[in-house]
């Protein structure tokens, strides 16, 4: 369970976040700047909010007063708005980048096949399109199996075959791993075809949308 209530200023507002999350798959929307990404950043552990707390499955991310917990302690897995992937490290070293010692290789071969990457393997990133970059990302934001799942815009790069696919793979995956997941969208036909839960944000404040 996800347990968020904090509060962080930004340029022009502040960002005022209440909300409760279990292993359902939630979908952000709202204005360009209105406060997604800052939110994803803040249970990354990448900014810290003002006040308030973060905790998962009864670990504190942040509390008010407290040091945070580091990000690499997190278990999260995010996948950002410009994937971030290394120049200069292939698609498998990228993958392989964040996966602690000792995680289950198999794994990880099996995404690779699911999200159709394996030809890319030995490619670096300026040798891929940017709907593959994605799919990349998105491998590795799973490659170290997260107890929560951060998306900024996955599917934005993608052509409607690629975006159906990862969708369907995505929804399985939640289904096997039964995490919280939280993307970030622009369409709102993928928050209604994905998510349980949709929430807006505009200028900090988060509102819920009923679904169905
Ligand atoms: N660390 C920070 N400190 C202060 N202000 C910030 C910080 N990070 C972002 N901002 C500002 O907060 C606002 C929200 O930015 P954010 O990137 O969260 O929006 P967004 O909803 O993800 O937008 P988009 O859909 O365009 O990606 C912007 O005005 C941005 O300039």
């Amino acid at each position: 369970m996800l347990l968020v209530d904090f509060q962080k200023q930004l340029d022009h507002f502040s960002l005022k976040m209440v909300f409760e999350l279990d292993r359902e798959i939630l979908a952000l929307v709202g204005s360009s700047g209105s406060g997604k990404t800052t939110l994803l950043n803040c249970l990354a552990g990448i900014v810290h909010p003002d006040a308030g707390q973060i905790s998962l499955n009864g670990t504190d991310f942040f509390k008010s007063g407290q040091k945070p917990l580091k990000i690499q302690k997190r278990k999260v897995g995010y996948l950002f708005q410009d994937y971030a992937l290394f120049p200069h490290l292939t698609v498998e070293q990228n993958i392989l980048y964040a996966v602690p010692r000792g995680t289950d290789i198999l794994h990880i071969t099996e995404l690779t096949k699911i999200l159709g990457i394996t030809s890319l393997l030995a490619k670096y990133p300026h040798q891929i399109s940017g709907g593959e970059k994605q799919r990349v990302a998105l491998t590795r934001s799973l490659a170290a199996q997260p107890d929560i799942l951060l998306l900024d815009e996955p599917f934005s790069a993608l052509d409607d075959a690629n975006r159906d696919h990862c969708q369907e793979e995505l929804l399985r995956i939640h289904q096997q791993w039964q995490i919280p997941m939280i993307f970030v969208t622009h369409r709102i036909a993928d928050a209604e075809k994905l998510a349980d839960r949709i929430m807006r944000i505009e200028k900090g404040q988060m509102t819920e949308k009923t679904v169905g």
